[in-house]
């Protein structure tokens, strides 16, 4: 674990840019060079954590592609319009070798006869009883698959930081892999503080809400290498002290909800400093989500989000997602751009982050806005795919603006 600086919040605390936070949150978060073997059926959506070198080519020997007849074109042989039938392979049978001046029956898949450098499909062959006739457009090394073409044995065809999907279950199976080395899961706990909340199906009392950053922020960081966990403290400063004294030591990144400005009840940042951890960013310079702290807290890194939860939320995708990935070993997401088709008018000032529907209109991703302002809303959560960031420095934005977009779902040209 990297060293932070522990600068106290209560002298000067600093707000930083949304750029440089984002940039401290991939630098604090190391590698965590956690590995297990798993089988392979059991690996989609975990992160490779060693190279893995091809034990065979592939195809592992030369093949026919075709149903048809093997024959030898090239060299002095030629051929001849009708020839003798001198063999019969099978896909799974031994390789057999080509009498020559004959063709050889054989069907997609098999072991090409040693000798033959060319397959004829049977559309353009006539049987005539042992014998066969070609038609005259044979194509001298047609319809033959080359040992190693696609794969060549010693090769490394997948590196450390790779999703298992199902292409890579694919390529590993036709190689023979059962058994591969992946990232241990990480494991995510979120604190939800807040003396309002209650869990769905509890009755709810005036002036109390149910918790939705929980369940969110469960949905929205779970994956094959994530496990994540939470648990509900409410807003007094020697439970959430406690709580996160339980939590550390059993998770590699503390995530709390709420709780975390300047009210006489948000207590968070000083728990975390009396439960022995410290805080290295207090605040970022974006909207929502100012109230937003990193730092560490026993052997885990820590991060605090807002309690609204699109401040919540969009803290994840921002900060949380990169920091993940980080610490599996994975490459950071690639920068996604989309035109926005709304006119957003604004000073410069703090980075804002806004919930939008992507569209593909004339071939180029675009962004429409969900819905209104206020980072207390739900609803344009549900009518969003992404949120897209406006620069702090911006001012009032334009219909045909490229923005980057972050999106909630991670797309596959996301994950290397
Ligand atoms: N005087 C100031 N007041 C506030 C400031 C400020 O700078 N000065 N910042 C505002 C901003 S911006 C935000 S965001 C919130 C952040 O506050 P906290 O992180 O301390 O969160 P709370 O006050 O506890 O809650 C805010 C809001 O979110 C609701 N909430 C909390 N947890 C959940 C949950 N698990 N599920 C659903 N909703 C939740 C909570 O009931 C509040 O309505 O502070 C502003 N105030
Ligand atoms: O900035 Mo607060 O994060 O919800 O509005």
């Amino acid at each position: 674990m990297r060293a932070v600086r522990h600068s106290c919040f209560h002298s000067d605390a600093q707000m930083v840019s949304f750029e440089t936070a984002r940039a401290v949150a991939v630098a604090l978060a190391e590698p965590l060079n956690r590995q297990e073997d798993v089988p392979l059926v059991r690996a989609v959506g975990r992160i490779l954590a060693a190279t893995i070198e091809a034990p065979c080519a592939l195809p592992p020997f030369d093949q026919a592609a075709m149903d048809g007849y093997a024959v030898r074109l090239s060299g002095e042989t030629g051929v001849p319009l009708v020839l003798p039938i001198s063999g019969r392979t099978r896909a799974g049978d031994k390789p057999d070798v080509l009498a020559p001046g004959t063709a050889h029956r054989v069907m997609t898949g098999a072991p090409l006869p040693g000798g033959a450098d060319t397959v004829v499909m049977q559309e353009h062959a006539t049987c005539r009883g042992d014998h066969v006739q070609f038609g005259l457009d044979v194509e001298a090394g047609c319809h033959v698959r080359r040992v190693g073409e696609d794969v060549t044995k010693g090769t490394a065809i997948l590196r450390p930081g790779r999703v298992i999907g199902w292409t890579e279950v694919a390529l590993l199976s036709a190689l023979g892999i059962a058994t591969v080395s992946v990232a241990c899961p990480l494991r995510i706990v979120v604190l939800v503080t807040g003396s309002e909340l209650r869990h769905a199906g509890e009755p709810l009392p005036f002036g109390a809400i149910y918790d939705s950053n929980g369940p969110m922020l469960g949905a929205l960081l779970a994956e094959p290498s994530a496990h994540v966990t939470s648990l509900t403290v409410r807003d007094d400063l020697a439970a959430i002290t406690q709580a996160l004294e339980r939590i550390a030591g059993t998770a590699d990144l503390v995530i709390v909800t709420a709780g975390m400005s300047v009210g006489e009840e948000d207590h968070v940042r000083n728990a975390v400093v009396r439960a022995g951890g410290g805080l290295d960013i207090v605040k970022v310079a974006m909207k929502p989500g100012k109230p937003l702290a990193f730092g560490t807290l026993a052997g885990a890194y820590f991060i605090g989000l807002p309690g609204n939860p699109q401040a919540a939320a969009f803290g994840a995708l921002a900060f949380v997602r990169p920091m993940m990935k980080a610490l599996l070993g994975q490459a950071p997401a690639n920068r996604i751009t989309a035109k926005i088709n709304f006119t957003h008018p604004r000073k410069p000032g703090r980075t804002e982050l806004l919930p939008v529907r992507l569209n593909v209109e004339q071939g180029r991703l675009t962004a429409h806005r969900s819905g209104p302002d206020g980072s207390h809303r739900m609803m344009p959560l549900v009518f969003a795919d992404a949120v897209a960031v406006v620069p702090g420095a911006s001012t009032p934005v334009e219909v045909g603006t490229p923005l980057e977009v972050l999106p909630f779902a991670q797309p596959r040209f996301d994950v290397n």
